[in-house]
């Protein structure tokens, strides 16, 4: 039996980083709303009771950050730099802390959690350093009395909207180079998942970031909040991570304000091995992105397309190493794996195993219950997957590795394009002009070529197709919070 989360403030070495109330104007804040309950996925218990904003706490935050956003723009790129790289230290002073509280209420094992707080912090630390190179440029005029400048001026506010998979890191990609770029930033996070958020304004505080600046409103609503977002005409910005099918709904709504998008979409990810493959190689590759995060990241492999030659020795060693991953509580050493988020998100991996079997698919491994209850589900490997079941066109978003056939290169091209979406996209193999030319003719944001992580602060991350709007990360990544603005000067 799993033990219950009783003082998740006594598992810390610091327990007033566990903040359960809301972050407005540099105040901490209860909610209209009263409370809602942050659950620990591993067992169902509550971990926390957190404050519950309305609409119209929400519509004032966005005026404290719209007030305060005047002032911090005329901060320089250095002052700005100097309070951001103070809130990086933080973040990695307070690491452990951050990810039990992280582990506690996503249910990722406790080193994949502070994992990704160094991964979040490393958006603070890079957009820091990008604070002091925001450049300008000068045109040579048209005229001879003429002399032409271009300015690069932050956007405004911020809004920001994130899901419960990666509760600290979707929040800083969007944060870092919001404020370092001169905006104040308005912060709604998953309603699974408003810990993480909050301890990031707690240490936001500590660091010196200026009332107003940053902000944390958390809702149990989030259709109401989106629309504040969307229909507040102080926001200048909306920025969201999530579901294409939510981003749908946000465009749509921001489209009456002509409102500036940047959206982090769904994907549905191919990863194909070609048959000159390293398998060794393959198959680590396959474990580290199928099942990171028990397979809840938008850049997990969904589909994965093994060349005829080597199907049945990839399938065999893939097989081999999914049996030695270990589910259970995040916050035990040794957890590979831990709870899915909820009891939907385990019925939606039952919902494609079965789907696929009766479509003619074998489960080759994991049909049996880990026992733990909950939303524990033992690594699922399927062979014999085709096009035609709900796995090829839907994100699984779980521990369910299915295994395509293919034999020619334009075949699995052709297979692995199939699909709305573009996020990331993987394949091993050896040859160069093949590596080469598959790198080119795969419709996705990312490839990545023999190896299955390539999640970095120092890279642009972003979709195509219905994956999405923008790049987060890399020095791209802060133009989406500032605004080009030509001067023509007559002399
Ligand atoms: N591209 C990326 O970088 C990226 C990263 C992480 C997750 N994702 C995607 O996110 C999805 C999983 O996360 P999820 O289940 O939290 O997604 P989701 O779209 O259901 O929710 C995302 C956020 O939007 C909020 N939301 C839901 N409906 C809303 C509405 N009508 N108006 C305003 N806000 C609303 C949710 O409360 C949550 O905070 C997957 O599709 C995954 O691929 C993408
Ligand atoms: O879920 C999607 C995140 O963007 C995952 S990561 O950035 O690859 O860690």
């Amino acid at each position: 039996m799993l033990d219950q989360i009783t003082n998740l403030a006594g598992l810390l070495k610091d327990p007033s980083l566990l903040e359960t109330r809301a972050y407005v104007n540099g105040t901490w804040t209860d909610g209209d709303k009263g409370t809602f309950d942050v659950r620990n996925p591993a067992r169902g218990d509550v971990i926390a009771e957190v404050a519950d904003l309305s609409r119209a706490q929400v519509a004032q935050a966005i005026d404290a950050a719209y007030a305060a956003q005047k002032d911090w723009a005329q901060w320089t790129g250095k002052e700005r730099a100097k309070v951001l790289r103070k809130w990086f230290d933080l973040m990695m002073e307070n690491q452990e802390d951050l990810g039990t509280i992280l582990t506690a209420e996503q249910g990722k094992p406790l080193a994949e959690a502070k994992g990704e707080i160094a991964y979040g912090a490393s958006f603070i630390e890079f957009f820091g350093e990008e604070a002091k190179r925001i450049y300008g440029e000068t045109i040579p005029g048209h005229q001879r009395d003429k002399r032409l400048m271009v300015m690069k001026q932050p956007i405004g506010v911020a809004a920001s909207i994130t899901p419960w998979n990666f509760p600290n890191a979707m929040i800083t990609r969007k944060a870092g180079p919001a404020l370092a770029a001169g905006c104040a930033f308005v912060a709604r996070p998953a309603k699974e998942t408003p810990l993480s958020a909050i301890v990031l304004a707690v240490l936001a505080e500590r660091a010196g970031i200026p009332a107003g600046v940053f902000n944390v409103v958390p809702s149990s609503s989030s259709s109401e909040i989106g629309k504040e977002f969307c229909e507040n005409g102080k926001v200048r910005k909306l920025t969201f991570t999530g579901s294409t099918e939510v981003g749908r709904i946000l465009l749509k709504q921001a489209a009456d304000q002509v409102m500036k998008c940047s959206m982090e979409l769904g994907g549905n990810a191919p990863f194909i091995v070609f048959d000159d493959a390293d398998l060794d190689a393959a198959v680590e590759g396959a474990i580290a992105c199928k099942f990171r995060n028990n397979g809840q990241t938008c850049v997990c492999a969904n589909r994965l397309y093994v060349q005829s030659g080597v199907y049945d020795a990839f399938a065999e060693k893939l097989a081999a190493a999914v049996k030695k991953l270990k589910v259970g509580d995040g916050l035990k050493d040794g957890t590979d794996l831990g709870p899915l988020i909820n009891p939907e998100a385990l019925e939606k991996v039952r919902e494609h195993v079965a789907d696929a079997e009766a479509k003619g698919a074998k489960v080759l491994l994991g049909s049996e219950d880990p026992g733990l209850g909950g939303g524990f589900c033992a690594p699922l490997i399927v062979t014999g997957a085709t096009q035609e079941m709900k796995f090829a066109t839907e994100e699984t978003f779980g521990p369910l590795a299915p295994l395509f056939r293919f034999d020619t290169v334009d075949e699995v091209i052709e297979l692995a394009n199939d699909t709305i979406f573009g996020l990331a996209s993987y394949f091993y193999a050896k040859d160069l002009s093949r590596v080469y030319k598959v790198a080119e003719a795969l419709e996705y944001g990312i490839v990545g070529v023999n190896t299955g992580i390539i999640s970095t602060e120092l890279a642009p991350f972003g979709g195509v197709k219905q994956s999405g709007l923008g790049r987060e990360g890399s020095h791209h990544g802060i133009e989406d919070y500032l605004e080009m603005k030509y001067v023509c000067l007559s002399i």
